[in-house]
């Protein structure tokens, strides 16, 4: 049997609905029973509870008048029939990868979505990731047990890298009787979720596999943001504060924070947006260099001949190319095979005091602030905490129904099944030609560290988005948003890093 192909349905004036499977696709003559909840007081009475079968989210809401309808995703929800009675469920949950604020609460609210709307008793909490399958005990969870567990950071369940091996964690999955898995976690997560799907359906088992996108970077694709992330732009903002009184009480003060983001900038650019005290962000996806005009020193000492003091905010991936220049690092990787980074923010603060002791044109004094632990291991605040009680309960409506090999996301305010292929194809990153890096840049002052070239065969014709080179352009972005952005005149402006000046130091 082949991996699952992807199931696509068009319909009029380019309408794609990009489905997701579902375990009658593989299993024939199932089974099903009337939803509990149409008999549940609190959802009886609201009309139209039920999700239409023919209910559908557009990825894109912008269109022309012309536009074809474009890809949708399935609505998330509960359905008149479902595909598993109450005491027949053994369901698992099982978090992966890294920390993110809000875990215990899916937790929690899978638990109790389970318990409370379709009469589950059996939940199984699979500890310490991937590996917890095979290697590790199980714990019941029950709606009391997870009472008071989204006051908490962190995951009870523990979680780690690594340890992904299919056939042991299908194996556990099969031996154990559970017909349906919730495996919260990130990019890497939702790539082993995919993989243990296919082994599911492969094998011919009754087991929904159900992806829950956890991310406190906001790198998944096509959901609107990860839970967690907007917890961590604000606990950011205590770190940012405390970067800009300490810069602000010293001569020439600097304030160093470094926050998360391997690859995606998205805490950094927010948390930036959100303060206001910061004077330079600095991101994975936006090339910067020291030395020379255009670069970072020369914007710091105009920034404090200017005002006294400056905050700069940078991600853990930013620069790195700048850094293993310098450090001459070899490419490690974590468990997972996730780039193990250098400490940026050592480095740069270490830079910048190298650079003034040298040039000796200000006295500085800098400091350096590392919150990204600390960030990422608090609770979830009130509005993910919703957003995590929603992800939730649409995971297990879809479970039910008999939906599986999905991740459960957010696609323009709406709860969606997405299919894993759909999620896992890409990186989320921050689009430097996109509206919002132009307003971070425009709220900071900091230069770009872009040089914009526009051939002249370029400004000839009418381009299309597809020409853009990778990494320069949203499926969401216009070609009259990226002119607008660098505020170019030609139709199409590819920005170039500049190359002179860069410096290892
Ligand atoms: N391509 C893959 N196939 C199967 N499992 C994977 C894959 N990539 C990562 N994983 C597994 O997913 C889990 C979490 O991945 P990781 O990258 O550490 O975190 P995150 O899911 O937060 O991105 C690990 O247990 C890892 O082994
Ligand atoms: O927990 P570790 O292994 O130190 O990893 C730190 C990494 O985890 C993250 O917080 C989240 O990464 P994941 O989404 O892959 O879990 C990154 O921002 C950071 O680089
Ligand atoms: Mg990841």
């Amino acid at each position: 049997m082949g991996l699952t192909e992807p199931k696509v349905v068009t319909g009029p004036a380019g309408y794609v609905l990009e489905d997701v499977p579902h375990l009658s696709d593989y299993i024939p003559d199932l089974p099903t029973y009337p939803n509990p909840l149409q008999d549940n007081p609190a959802y009886s009475v609201v009309k139209q509870y039920f999700v239409h079968v023919d209910d559908t989210v557009p990825q894109k809401v912008v269109v022309h008048k012309d536009s074809p309808r474009g890809v949708h995703f399935r609505r998330a929800g509960p359905r008149q029939k479902v595909y598993f009675e109450s005491d027949e469920i053994q369901a698992a949950i099982v978090t992966c990868g890294g920390l993110c604020p809000g875990l215990n609460t899916v937790i929690r609210e899978l638990v109790c979505s389970l318990h409370h709307m379709y009469g589950v008793t059996r939940v199984l909490g699979i500890e310490g990731g991937y590996r917890g399958f095979y290697a590790r005990n199980t714990i019941t969870l029950t709606p009391s047990s997870v009472n008071n567990i989204h006051k908490r950071g962190g995951t009870i369940l523990g979680t780690s890298r690594g340890g992904h091996d299919t056939n042991k964690i299908v194996d556990s999955i099969q031996d154990r009787g559970i017909n349906q898995v919730y495996i919260i976690g990130g990019d890497g997560t939702q790539r082993g979720a995919s993989v243990i799907f296919e082994e599911v359906r492969r094998r011919g088992l009754k087991c929904a596999v159900v992806g829950i996108p956890k991310t406190i970077d906001n790198d998944i694709p096509i959901i609107d943001k990860s839970f967690g992330f907007d917890t961590a732009v604000e606990e950011a903002q205590r770190a940012i504060n405390a970067a800009h009184v300490e810069a602000e009480s010293f001569e020439n003060g600097i304030g160093v924070v470094k926050l998360m983001g391997r690859y995606s900038g998205f805490i950094a650019m927010y948390a930036t947006l959100a303060s206001r005290d910061v004077d330079c962000c600095l991101i994975p996806e936006s090339p910067f260099y020291l030395e020379g005009p255009g670069g970072l020193y020369e914007y710091i000492d105009r920034r404090l001949k200017e005002n006294g003091h400056m905050v700069i905010v940078i991600a853990e991936g930013a620069g790195q190319e700048l850094l293993t220049e310098s450090l001459q690092s070899g490419k490690k990787q974590d468990a997972s095979g996730n780039k193990l980074l250098q400490d940026v923010g050592l480095w740069i603060s270490q830079s910048i005091k190298d650079h003034f002791a040298r040039e000796k044109t200000l006295p500085i004094t800098l400091k350096y602030i590392d919150p990204t632990y600390m960030i990422r291991a608090v609770p979830s605040n009130a509005s993910d905490n919703v957003y995590c009680t929603l992800l939730a309960q649409s995971a297990v409506h879809g479970a039910m129904a008999g939906y599986t090999g999905y991740t459960s996301g957010l696609v323009n305010g709406r709860q969606t099944y997405i299919p894993f292929y759909r999620i896992t194809e890409r990186q989320n990153n921050v689009v430097i030609t996109d509206r919002m890096w132009a307003r971070l840049l425009s709220s900071t002052n900091q230069p770009s560290f872009m040089e914009v070239k526009v051939s002249d065969e370029d400004t000839k014709g009418e381009n299309s988005l597809d020409e853009l080179p990778d990494g320069h352009c949203s499926e969401d972005t216009s070609v009259d948003e990226i002119t607008h952005n660098l505020g170019c005149l030609a139709p199409l402006a590819v920005p170039v890093l500049r190359t002179g000046g860069i410096s290892g130091v």
